[in-house]
């Protein structure tokens, strides 16, 4: 066991993998630790998809605000696409397929069914943890060299399950080299008929205990007010009221707290229609508040850079069928599901980064229904 800062990291099982990461046309070196027992022939449980190639619709890109048609571009794929696959379009965060110096990155793929694939490099640590926390939930091992649970803790992680998208094992593409395989996931905004999605990165420590000075200092630069903020909207699509066309914004990390409220999520939000608004935004801090009493009742696991994906529904006919006045829930308006577990740890403390982080969110929920609500038709009328 080694100790960085104030958190304890289970390097056991651990080797010391050195790896160069190149950003723009700056080249960082940091070290990564791997599995010892793990490499390239690791793919026991995998399953293969066919595969030939096909057109690349290409990545989303870095813009901060673009419309989705405007990101779209021809550049060649690096790596073919298998036949029915397609990199995800509505892909908010993270890494696309593309090219960084001699390095292929890889990115989350659409199987056009209602699942998607996120990949896992075999030969780095890249996705390691993520597989082995998805084959945690689903009960394929609760020992890994990641994880170590006992019996007393499956009802955690029965619960937690529960918060995450659904996981359908792991799946090789032949056409892909042998060092990448995918996890299969439920694509949560597959059953939106227009699905708005927010990604918003919790806590104000986002990066893992051994993070290298240089990440954590790129970090703290992506997002400005982290530190009173407590989370990151990394990424949000919605569809603009007036024109109809969706709108990707990845500017809301830099903001201030206030106009992260009433230009952010505001602007988001406020597409709805007025009854709408509240009952969505209260459903959304029901959610979370769930997700946080799970946070408030274990001190098992600790997430690092992980994500809540907020996905409600836009279109406007599903939205007035089901959106009752009376406020009840239907299931086809909104889901929030915790997302990226690259950076999960297994611990004997709570997790009160996290915490501190959904709380905040709940709050800025909070104050944004309050807006909604002093602003609603029947207020303006009255004053
Ligand atoms: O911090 P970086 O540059 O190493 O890259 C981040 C990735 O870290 P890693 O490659 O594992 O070291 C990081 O990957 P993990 O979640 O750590 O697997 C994310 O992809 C992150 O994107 P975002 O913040 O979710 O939009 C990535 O940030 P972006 O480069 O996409 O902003
Ligand atoms: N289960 C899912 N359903 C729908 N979209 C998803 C799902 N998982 C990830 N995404 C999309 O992919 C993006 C990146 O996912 P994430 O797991 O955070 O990858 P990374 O580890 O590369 O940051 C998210 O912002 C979201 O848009």
């Amino acid at each position: 066991m080694r100790q960085t800062g104030s958190d304890a990291v289970d390097t056991d099982d651990c080797e010391i993998y050195k790896s160069e990461h190149v950003e723009s046309t700056i080249t960082v070196r940091y070290e990564v630790s791997i599995p010892r027992h793990m490499n390239s022939q690791d793919t026991k449980g995998v399953s293969q998809l066919p595969v030939i190639t096909n057109g690349w619709e290409g990545s989303v890109g870095d813009r901060p605000i673009a419309t989705e048609n405007s990101l779209e571009h021809s550049r060649t794929p690096p790596i073919p696409m298998p036949a029915g696959l397609e990199p995800l379009k509505h892909q908010l965060a993270g890494h696309r397929f593309c090219e960084e110096g001699n390095k292929e990155l890889y990115g989350i793929l659409d199987c056009k069914d209602g699942t998607i694939l996120k990949p896992v490099i075999l030969d780095s640590r890249k996705g390691q943890r993520e597989r082995y926390f998805y084959a945690l939930l689903a009960d394929d091992s609760s020992h890994s060299p990641y994880f170590n649970f006992d019996v007393c803790d499956f009802e955690l992680l029965r619960q937690l399950k529960k918060f995450t998208a659904v996981y359908k094992g792991l799946v090789s593409l032949p056409e892909h080299p042998e060092v990448v395989i995918y996890i299969k996931m439920v694509d949560v905004c597959s059953t939106f008929t227009r699905p708005h999605i927010i990604d918003v990165k919790i806590g104000a420590k986002c990066w893992e205990p051994a993070a290298s000075p240089e990440k954590i200092k790129r970090q703290k630069q992506r997002c400005p007010h982290l530190d009173e903020i407590c989370f990151q909207v990394l990424g949000a699509k919605y569809y603009d009221a007036q024109t109809g066309e969706a709108v990707v914004r990845r500017d809301l990390r830099k903001c201030t707290p206030h106009d992260l409220l009433h230009k952010g999520l505001h602007a988001i939000f406020n597409i709805l229609p007025p009854n709408a608004k509240e009952s969505i935004t209260q459903f959304i801090m029901d959610d979370l508040q769930e997700i946080a009493r799970w946070f408030g009742s274990q001190s098992i696991l600790s997430f690092h850079g992980s994500s809540v994906l907020i996905v409600f529904e836009g279109d406007k006919a599903t939205l007035d069928s089901n959106v009752e006045t009376n406020h009840n829930r239907h299931p086809s308006l909104l889901k929030v599901k915790m997302i990226d577990f690259a950076h999960v740890f297994q611990t004997r403390a709570s997790d009160d980064n996290y915490l501190e982080g959904l709380n905040s969110l709940i709050s800025y929920f909070q104050s944004l229904s309050h807006i909604f609500r002093s602003t609603s038709p029947v207020t303006d009328k009255a004053s």
